[in-house]
């Protein structure tokens, strides 16, 4: 018998994706591009990746900043979750803001990264990347 769970995933595994707003004191918050081989290659998005077996999503997002950008988290807020079902995977997003780390971060896998404000300068941006802009948006009016 179906789910909802199961109706919502079309069946598929949910991808728990762990994923970094890292925002300096300015308010200017970092994108990467993503790697030539990964779907929706040349895209751009918040740094993170997939969560492995049993890890937690602050430590998946801490070995992801450090793999793909060489820093060292040091302090890491949830702040908003969202579920996207692509072709490729049906992924559950856990948005956590960083705002402290140690080193300078650079693009690891040859991904270019860039330091921005809103509006970006840059596109196209994930389909689920796009709703954090608008949080930010709504963070600043409030
Ligand atoms: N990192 C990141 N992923 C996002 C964002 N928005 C969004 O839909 N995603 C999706 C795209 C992918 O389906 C998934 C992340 O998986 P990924 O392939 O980048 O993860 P990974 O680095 O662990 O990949 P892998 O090469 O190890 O398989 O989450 C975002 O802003 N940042």
């Amino acid at each position: 018998m179906s789910t909802a769970a199961a109706d919502k995933t079309g069946g598929r595994a949910v991808t728990e994706v762990a994923v970094g707003v890292v925002v300096r004191a300015d308010g200017s918050f970092l994108l990467g591009q993503r790697p030539v081989g990964k779907p929706y290659e040349g895209y751009w998005e918040f740094p993170g990746g997939k969560l492995e077996a049993g890890e937690s999503v602050e430590a998946a997002l801490a070995r992801e900043l450090k793999e793909e950008l060489d820093i060292d988290m040091r302090a890491c807020e949830p702040w908003r979750t969202l579920e996207h079902d692509y072709p490729h995977a049906y992924v559950r997003l856990y948005f956590c803001k960083v705002t402290a780390w140690d080193g300078e971060p650079r693009g690891m896998e040859g991904q270019a990264v860039t330091w921005q404000t809103l509006p970006v300068n840059v596109a196209p941006l994930l389909p689920a990347a796009q709703p954090v802009l608008e949080w930010m948006l709504d963070e600043r009016a409030a």
